[in-house]
């Protein structure tokens, strides 16, 4: 199993290939590339770290060789947001960045599973999916969203707000991942109830988490540590499934449709990405009204992207 990490020397970055250099099964390759002269040094360093898994770095000019043979790319690269911004305000820096970069994966190995974590998630996932369409080499089922730290925030808050062992929450987010586009359905958490004023509250935090850590972060940049956790955890879903292992993620995919071109849904996945879309079931009226409501939102993020790769 070969991984590369792109942009692996930045804050997701180096905390996602720490947990990947300890956890992908024996005989992996973990390839670090990133723009920033560090990144030798990053590879180096994990390098020291006693497993079986081996770690080389690759600068600017070696996107080639970093992605060569690559079964799964998860992609960090790119600026995060500083209090006062939205994901949207990070698109014109990013989208190139993250187009770049695809272009790099239909070069090398255009039958890897992608994990695109830059932001804007709900921009950038539409670019990577142009750009293997352009090169006629697009399956919808071997690109994905990382929301995967929607997913655990969910699990921890309900957790900690009803004192339950957040290894037995299970909480399902679809949507998007942006503001009022990320929607937790509380309505389907088991072993717990919530009150009106609670599923209000609870699903602005939800929301709004993102944020938290940016405003707490003070400039500094956003979720590091926890989006390596998250990205790590999706990382090794892919491989249980590509290993033959029944295993299901929430992921912002390109789907059947029904609510928009792309949208967060539980997933199977399997050797070959995606093997099913599995239903996110009843909404509750609440759920329902916040789904229409942000629909809007969410096309004009996809859309955003599709244009980019057509202008
Ligand atoms: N999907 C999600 O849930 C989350 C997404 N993010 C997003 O992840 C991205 C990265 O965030 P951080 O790691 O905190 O940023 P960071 O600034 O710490 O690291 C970004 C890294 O990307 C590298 N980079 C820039 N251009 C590149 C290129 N063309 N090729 C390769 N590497 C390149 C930089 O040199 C840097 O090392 C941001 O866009 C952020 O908004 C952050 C948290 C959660
Ligand atoms: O909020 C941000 O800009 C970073 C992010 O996507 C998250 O933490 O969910």
């Amino acid at each position: 199993m070969k991984v590369a990490v792109l942009g692996a020397a930045g804050g997701i970055g180096q905390a996602l290939s720490l947990l990947l250099k300890n956890s992908l099964p024996a005989g992996s390759e973990l390839a670090l590339y990133d723009v920033a002269p560090v990144v030798p040094g990053v590879a180096v360093d994990l390098s020291h770290i006693p497993t079986a898994v081996d770690v080389k770095g690759f600068g600017k000019e070696d996107l080639d060789a970093a992605l060569n043979g690559c079964d799964i790319v998860l992609i960090p690269a790119g600026m995060p947001r500083k209090p006062g911004m939205d994901r949207a305000d990070l698109f014109n820096v990013n989208a190139s960045i993250v187009q770049t970069l695809a272009e790099g994966i239909v070069k090398n190995c255009p039958k890897a599973m992608v994990g695109v974590i830059t932001n804007p998630v709900n921009g950038t996932v539409p670019i990577v999916a142009e750009v293997f369409k352009k090169a006629g080499t697009y399956d919808p089922a071997r690109v994905f969203g990382v929301t995967t730290l929607d997913v655990i925030r969910a699990e921890t808050f309900i957790a900690e707000l009803k004192g339950l062992n957040v290894n037995d929450v299970k909480v399902p987010v679809i949507g998007g991942h942006s503001g009022t586009t990320i929607l937790p359905l509380l309505s389907q958490v088991e072993g717990a109830s919530f009150s009106d004023e609670e599923v209000a509250a609870l699903t602005k935090r939800i929301q709004n988490a993102g944020t938290e850590v940016v405003e707490a972060k003070a400039g500094g940049g956003s979720a590091t540590l926890s989006m390596g956790a998250a990205a790590a955890r999706f990382c090794l879903s892919l491989v249980k499934g590509m290993q033959g292992e029944d295993v299901v993620e929430y992921a912002y995919v390109e789907g059947n449709g029904e609510d928009a071109q792309f949208f967060a849904q539980p997933v199977r996945l399997g050797k070959n990405g995606v093997e099913e879309l599995l239903s996110y079931g009843e909404l509750s009226a609440f759920e329902q009204q916040a789904k229409e409501d942000m629909l809007g939102t969410l096309n004009k993020d996809i859309q955003e992207g599709i244009d980019f790769m057509n202008k």
